[in-house]
């Protein structure tokens, strides 16, 4: 299949140009292309991209397909602008075997929508007790090279530092749910004002700094690779920007809804705002912005959280904590990003594409937009405004933190090794 779009932007730079795109692969960028037997997207004045990467999305199979599943989170994934997703292991059963990663990568590859890429659990059963075996994971087919108990603490610092160690030999990364547990203990909401005012227990900022400071001395000390999942404070940029000057081999990500939201949203007591971590307050999302644009954050991952009505419809405290964020992760970061003039469009291919495919090392995504590289790629308008309705997304769950809000900017086309795999809108394929 060949296709031609005609008249885009690189990058949202420069004059437009038309793409050829032949055998899964651009074949030529140039003005006025010949279409041959191509067909033709007229695309004028949008941004094109390569496709997003995202690290951390929860698709929920195996164990809870009643939320979501892997066809239905891939649809929104393409929908969204991403070409490949890193399926979290907090599934049921966990995906700490050989057996549950090779299971969930065959499906990703059946339903191809998107790459999925199971991760690995770091423990065994996420229970912090005993390593799950990485490397029997990472020699597998799924070819696993990203691990995380996310949504538990690898809390034992001498698990961390094996599971460090291994991530040297394995060309992997650990990936850190950075949360001191015995600092949450019943924790609801951010500790500090807000939380105190509800009525709420506090999850205080130093239990996730506390464990990223550890992690960055035990990565510094093995020389292996930590990836901060979900970073939400300040005091966690001061760390680690510590950390990256002094040669540590540790990445982090951000996500949508912490460059947006604050917890003066909690007043509300809605649960679709209660996620973890929680939502910070102005001066850490002001923080996180900045830390991004530098490049002490390095990327923007979803955290993409499907839950069911019976598991945020109901009471504060026994609510899950999680949001979706596949389908409004670009419009998100084009609202606290591109219109804040932090970032340009160059930068938002380098957050959510280009570092996060260098972080779990896939050679084919991420990749510049050249003659010769392969079709992994998002169409932007960023003209476009539109009003988020969580029954509308392709995922099976609608909790989204942003219902009803008006966001800038929308995917328009993804394209995975040169096929369409969303259109408009709509799924393709
Ligand atoms: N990020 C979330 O709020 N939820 C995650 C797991 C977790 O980190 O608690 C989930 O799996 O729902």
């Amino acid at each position: 299949m060949s296709a031609l779009l005609r008249g885009v932007l690189l990058y949202g730079e420069g004059e437009p140009v038309d793409v050829l795109i032949e055998d899964g692969v651009i074949s030529r960028i140039g003005a006025g292309l010949d279409e041959g037997d191509a067909e033709v997207i007229e695309a004028q004045g949008k941004v094109l991209l390569p496709g997003f990467v995202d690290l951390h999305t929860h698709l929920r199979e195996p164990g809870r397909e009643d939320t979501e599943t892997i066809a239905t989170g891939s649809a929104a994934a393409a929908l969204g602008g991403y070409t490949a997703v890193f399926a979290m292991a907090n599934t049921d059963p966990v995906a700490d075997t050989q057996l549950v990663v090779e299971h969930v990568w065959r499906k990703g590859q059946e339903v191809g929508l998107v790459d999925v890429h199971p991760v690995g659990a770091v423990t065994v059963g996420l229970k912090g007790e005993k390593l799950a075996e990485l490397g029997t994971m990472a020699r597998s087919t799924a070819g696993v090279r990203v691990f995380s108990d996310d949504g538990h603490c690898v809390h034992d610092p001498l698990l961390m530092r094996r599971a460090l160690e291994y991530s040297k030999a394995l060309d992997a990364v650990i990936a850190q749910h950075a949360e001191e547990p015995k600092l949450t203990v019943g924790a609801q909401a951010n500790e500090g004002e807000v939380a105190s005012r509800l009525g709420l227990a506090g999850w205080p900022a130093v239990a996730e700094e506390a464990i990223v400071a550890r992690d960055c001395l035990l990565a510094k000390h093995t020389g292996g690779r930590l990836h901060v999942c979900h970073v939400s404070t300040t005091g966690t940029v001061d760390v680690l920007r510590w950390a990256k000057a002094r040669g540590t081999g540790v990445s982090a990500e951000v996500t949508p809804h912490h460059l947006l939201l604050t917890d003066e949203l909690l007043a509300s007591y809605d649960p679709v705002n209660k996620v973890n971590p929680p939502l910070r307050t102005s001066v850490d999302v002001q923080a996180l912005r900045a830390a991004l644009a530098e490049g002490v954050v390095d990327c923007v991952a979803t955290d993409h959280a499907p839950h069911a009505p019976q598991d945020k419809d109901c009471e504060w405290s026994s609510a899950r904590p999680g949001m979706l964020g596949l389908q409004t992760a670009l419009s998100v970061v084009a609202q606290t990003m591109v219109v804040t003039e932090l970032l340009d469009w160059r930068g938002v291919a380098r957050v959510m594409s280009e570092r996060p495919a260098q972080i779990a090392g896939l050679p084919d995504q991420g990749r510049p937009l050249a003659e010769g590289e392969p079709a992994n790629l998002a169409l932007v308008d960023p003209d476009a405004r539109w009003t988020v309705r969580g029954a509308d997304f392709a995922s099976i769950s609608d909790n989204t933190p942003f219902e009803g809000m008006e966001l800038p900017a929308r995917v328009v086309l993804t394209m995975l090794r040169g096929r369409i795999t969303a259109h408009e809108g709509k799924v393709c394929g």
